[in-house]
């Protein structure tokens, strides 16, 4: 059974339609790149994964269980973890706080995430609100580990960041899907997004234009769907 299947998903904001028919699968342990260019409707897709924007349309099954009609908090509580665009961790609260707020189940702790972003563990009594850019997304990707999710979330988790720290973020993501976890990705650094994706997605206004493996992206698809 696929973690995650989305199949014709249509999505609204109040009148106005933003999916149009989004469909993607996710089997355990994969990484998955859903892809497109500004405005196609990623983040409407993560919004309706996590049932802050209800679709109209289509369905959408997370581990056998359909989500149409769960509450946000429900859903999450399935097994979903989302690092949202623009990091959110309490600003007045430690790196080690903000970790342990987070925690549900056992599997990752504070040692395994610290041990994943070693900066995190030098800084753990630090407010982090005094964090750079870059440790406050560690921190973000550190908190949505510690509820354990069978399914992480990325949207836009390196963007804005400095190279080297982008590097690290990227090294992170490599070492957490050797360990199988599962992921979706959406970020723009293809040379990076590519080689550690096992399955691309891509939306074009709000439907699915591409599905299939990172190297069936040829860069005539690449040029068509992602070009600028
Ligand atoms: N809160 C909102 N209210 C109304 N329309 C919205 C809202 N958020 C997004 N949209 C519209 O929905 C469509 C899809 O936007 P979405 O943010 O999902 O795209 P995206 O692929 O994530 O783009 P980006 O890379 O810019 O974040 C766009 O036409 C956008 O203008």
């Amino acid at each position: 059974m696929s973690l995650l299947v989305l199949t014709g998903v249509e999505s609204f904001y109040r009148a106005s339609q933003a999916l149009f028919g989004v469909s993607l699968a996710i089997e355990d342990g994969e990484v998955v790149a859903l892809m497109g260019r500004n405005g196609m409707g990623k983040t409407t897709t993560i919004n309706s994964i996590l049932g802050l924007v209800r679709p109209r349309a289509g369905s959408i099954r997370f581990a056998g269980r359909e989500l149409a009609g769960l509450r946000p908090h429900s859903i999450a509580r399935l097994g979903l973890g989302l690092v949202p665009e623009g990091r959110r961790c309490f600003p007045n609260l430690t790196v080690e706080e903000n970790l342990l707020v987070a925690a549900r189940g056992n599997e990752w702790t504070l040692e395994r995430v610290t041990e994943l972003f070693p900066r995190l563990g030098e800084r753990r009594s630090q407010y982090a609100n005094t964090l750079s850019g870059g440790e406050q997304q560690m921190l973000a990707i550190g908190r949505a580990l510690m509820t354990n999710p069978r399914l992480l979330i990325l949207d836009e988790a390196t963007e804005g960041l400095a190279p080297v720290i982008r590097q690290d973020i990227w090294a992170a993501i490599r070492k957490l899907k050797a360990a199988g976890q599962s992921i979706l990705v959406v970020d723009k650094t293809l040379s990076e997004l590519l080689p550690v994706a096992d399955r691309c997605f891509v939306l074009e206004k709000g439907a699915t234009v591409f599905a299939g493996a990172p190297e069936a992206l040829t860069p005539e698809l690449q040029d068509r769907y992602l070009g600028v």
